[in-house]
């Protein structure tokens, strides 16, 4: 499976109810564009978006996923579950998930490897914060988080890496074009070295992409695609950064 250029994936996080969503949904699905377009809805109206965008290249995922397949673990989803109801993706580690629920790189690797057996696209997030970067800890930190929540010896043309700088996302911050460069470089240096050079595993860019500074990210080497939070819930906006990417 590869995955035409540009990738523009949206994470709707904790936003999404059926009518909106919907609606969403279907404006997505109708975007004129090369590349590739995905969607990460709330869990709760997944199968209905997927049903909406059904007959269009759209990928549809979920935002977290176990790493067991089932069991007695309220509140958790799972990658089978993903799959039953017609999912083909799942972001994971992301930072709301790292930083906010605690979840640790081996936490992610366990996820992940679940994502595998389930055939699913993973999306694996990584990414320093403000502290971590103001120490000049950036790379070590993303060393420490690709080495640690990657998974050995399953498909990696199912595996893609979205860096996200935490102070990025949601502050209307970006990192400069030369830091974004030197940190997919990064990345793309230590994935070659796990997974060979012929991997091209995509490396997408996230923290506040907007429709007016995607053009510029999309265009930077060593961007694949960028990963979108807030300007992913509103169509044309959405639309507007796959375009910037044509
Ligand atoms: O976390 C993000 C995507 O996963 C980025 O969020 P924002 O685009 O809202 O900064």
């Amino acid at each position: 499976m590869s995955l035409e250029r540009p990738i523009v994936f949206g994470n709707w996080k904790m936003n999404g109810l059926r009518e909106d969503g919907l609606a969403l949904a279907r404006a997505v699905a109708t975007a004129p564009g090369k590349g590739t377009l995905g969607i990460f809805p709330p869990a709760t109206i997944l199968r209905e978006v997927i049903l909406a965008v059904e007959g269009s290249n759209v990928i549809v995922g979920a935002q977290n996923a176990h790493s067991e397949d089932f069991g007695a673990f309220t509140g958790s989803i799972s990658a089978p579950m993903i799959k039953d109801v017609g999912g083909t993706a799942v972001l994971l580690g992301h930072s709301e998930c790292r930083h906010g629920l605690g979840e640790a790189d081996a936490d992610v690797w366990g996820k992940a490897e679940a994502s595998a057996r389930a055939d699913l696209l993973t999306v694996i997030c990584i990414g320093e914060t403000d502290d971590e970067r103001t120490a000049g800890r950036r790379d070590a930190v993303l060393r420490r988080q690709i080495d640690g929540s990657m998974p050995r010896g399953s498909d990696v043309s199912k595996l893609v890496v979205a860096y996200e700088p935490v102070w990025a996302i949601g502050t209307g911050k970006t990192p400069s074009e030369s830091d974004i460069v030197s940190a997919h470089a990064f990345v793309r240096e230590r994935l070659d070295a796990i997974f060979g050079r012929e991997s091209r595993i995509p490396i997408l860019y996230g923290g506040s992409v907007k429709a007016e500074n995607a053009a510029a990210i999309l265009a930077l080497e060593g961007v694949d695609g960028v990963l979108v939070g807030g300007a992913s819930l509103d169509a044309e906006s959405f639309v507007r950064i796959f375009q910037a990417g044509q």
